[in-house]
């Protein structure tokens, strides 16, 4: 059993975001399941869903368990989900063109001529360009699942390589 949840080893507790409800899942069995499995320890869960799980950030603005905090730099392209955004209405770029844009991008970023926050104002595809590319804290289940796996793989601090999503390509920094 875990320490700290108190749910029997294997399972973990997760957000549905559509439901806004926590349910526990076995990321080894793949069972997930609304209510706590036989043998967990009921004290034990009640204090940790208390501390982490109380709301978006946790106690004092520290990061619920299980939530990171990243930015990113998307780069749209015609095959995207929403071939649209606030620098271009329709945009016609092949993916190929977007991922040599981006390894641009990626490049000046790595050298350490510009950040990636500050490059993501004037030239990320997404809504959260205007906040230098930070997308707050998430959580699993949350985004994209590309998405997600690139940036739950990252350390504090690091940035990803070229990331695929539906929405377009990316370049991830995991802040937190
Ligand atoms: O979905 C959004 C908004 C994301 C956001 C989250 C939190 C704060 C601000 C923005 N924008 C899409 C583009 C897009 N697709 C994404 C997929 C994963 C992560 C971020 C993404 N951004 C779009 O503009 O088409």
């Amino acid at each position: 059993m875990s320490d700290i949840t108190g749910l029997p080893d294997g399972w973990e507790v997760r957000h549905s975001n559509s439901k806004n409800l926590p349910y526990y899942f076995n990321a080894s069995t793949k069972e997930s399941r609304w209510e706590p499995p036989s043998g967990t320890d009921p004290e034990k869960l009640k204090a940790y869903m208390a501390t982490y799980h109380s709301g978006p950030s946790g106690i004092a603005g520290l990061p619920a368990e299980g939530k990171i905090r990243c930015a990113h730099l998307l780069v749209k392209h015609r095959d995207s989900r929403r071939p649209s955004s606030w620098r271009e209405n329709n945009i016609t770029r092949s993916k190929e063109e977007a991922i040599e844009i981006l390894r641009g991008h990626e490049q000046r970023i790595k050298s350490g001529e510009i950040r990636l926050a500050d490059l993501a104002v004037s030239e990320s595809d997404c809504s959260s360009a205007r906040k230098k590319g930070d997308l707050g804290f998430f959580g699993r289940g949350e985004m994209q699942k590309e998405f997600e796996d690139a940036a739950f793989a990252l350390k504090p601090g690091e940035i990803s390589s070229i990331v695929e999503s539906p929405s377009g390509v990316h370049l991830i920094e995991r802040y937190v």
